[in-house]
């Protein structure tokens, strides 16, 4: 997987940006608020129609401007073909809402189907909130690794999610606690089934990541991580489990049971990272669990993803750098932000990107 060219406009910081790339490390260069994490967020929008800042498209506009437009070219082994193709794709967004995206030419007017075209891993600032943070950040993660390589389980994510908008609406009308059980009868069915297909496919891709964390541990730069796990272990539901709480979903006009509340675990030995890792040893895990979803999408897809690393200066020893450095020659792309190519040392040979 190789992003060949990048273009973007009216996108946070970068007003007008066009790069082409031709080497396998590209370090980002600049002073602080140049647009370096801004330019790896483009690449990471490019993957999956989102921001890893977590903001929204309208929040991605550059002040004054009218819309922003990220594109993208990128080269990809296409099993079918026997060999490499290229695809060029684009997303558009404008103040007013409009979705267009571009994917060899096909226009699109939403940006799901950016999924599962060029894939990346990434690391960033944010991503210490994958072991401090709420369960909807760890779900960010699962979702999007699993997705990228799976397009039933994409289908799975939507159908869910399309049900329990219509079932959260039903319960809000309900009002008094009257509505229409056979209808929320057919939703909890729905709910239950999604849930548990999306809980198994879950399953065996944290299955994956955990065995790729313990390799990845054994190899050196995560050595300190020794005794970290991930602990994932859903109960099935079923419709009847979920009309057992309908007094209370009525009452809260919310679904309280599905794959909306799941979660994962990280743990070190037997306590839970969340609530006992220092800050550092949090991104040394993140950047772990990073470097382990790239060991997951090679595995599934037989290529590794585009791999991103934002901020890492400063969060990583520097007798771990050689080891860093070693890991990072199994990627075919990597994109690192860093102030100047020279404080990284001798072991990196990247061609950089001065914004
Ligand atoms: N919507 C926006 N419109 C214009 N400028 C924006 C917008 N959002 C963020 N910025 C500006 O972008 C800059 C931050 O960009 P970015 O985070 O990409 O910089 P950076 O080079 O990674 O900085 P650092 O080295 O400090 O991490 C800030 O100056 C911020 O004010």
């Amino acid at each position: 997987m190789y992003l060949e060219s990048l273009w973007v406009q009216g996108f946070r910081a970068l007003a007008e940006q066009r790069i082409d790339i031709t080497a396998p490390i590209t370090a980002v260069e600049g002073s602080n608020g140049a647009g370096k994490t801004t330019l790896l967020d483009a690449v990471h929008f490019l993957a999956s129609g989102k921001s890893c800042l977590g903001l929204t498209n309208a929040e991605l506009i550059r002040d004054g401007e009218s819309y922003f437009v990220v594109g993208g070219r990128y080269r990809t082994h296409d099993p079918v073909a026997g060999g490499s193709v290229s695809h060029a794709v684009q997303a558009m967004f404008t103040t007013e809402g409009r979705k267009e995206l571009r994917i060899d030419g096909t226009v699109y007017h939403g940006f799901i189907r950016l999924i599962g075209g060029l894939r990346v891993a990434q690391f960033n600032f944010n991503s210490l909130f994958l072991v401090k943070g709420m369960p909807s950040v760890r779900r960010q993660y699962i979702n999007l690794l699993i997705a990228s390589c799976d397009r039933t389980y994409l289908e799975a994510l939507s159908a869910y999610s399309a049900v329990m908008t219509r079932k959260n609406a039903l319960l809000r009308q309900s009002g008094s606690g009257v509505a229409d059980a056979s209808l929320l009868d057919l939703f909890d069915e729905r709910i239950a089934t999604l849930t548990n297909t999306i809980y198994a496919k879950r399953r065996s891709a944290l299955a994956a990541v955990g065995l790729a964390m313990t390799r990845l541990i054994a190899d050196g730069l995560f050595e300190p991580l020794s005794d970290v796990s991930i602990l994932y272990d859903p109960r099935p539901i079923s419709a009847e489990s979920i009309r057992a709480i309908r007094d209370r979903e009525l009452a809260r006009h919310a679904c309280l049971a599905g794959c909306h509340l799941d979660d994962f675990v990280l743990l070190r030995g037997k306590k839970q990272l969340r609530d006992s890792a220092s800050l550092g040893e949090a991104k040394l895990v993140a950047l772990l669990l990073t470097f382990a979803g790239a060991e997951y999408i090679r595995m599934v897809t037989g290529e590794y993803p585009v791999l991103l690393l934002d901020d890492l200066e400063g969060d990583i020893d520097m007798p771990n750098l050689d080891r860093l450095f070693h890991l990072l020659a199994r990627f075919e792309q990597v994109f690192i932000t860093t102030f100047d190519v020279a404080r990284l040392g001798g072991g990196l040979n990247a061609t950089s990107v001065r914004l």
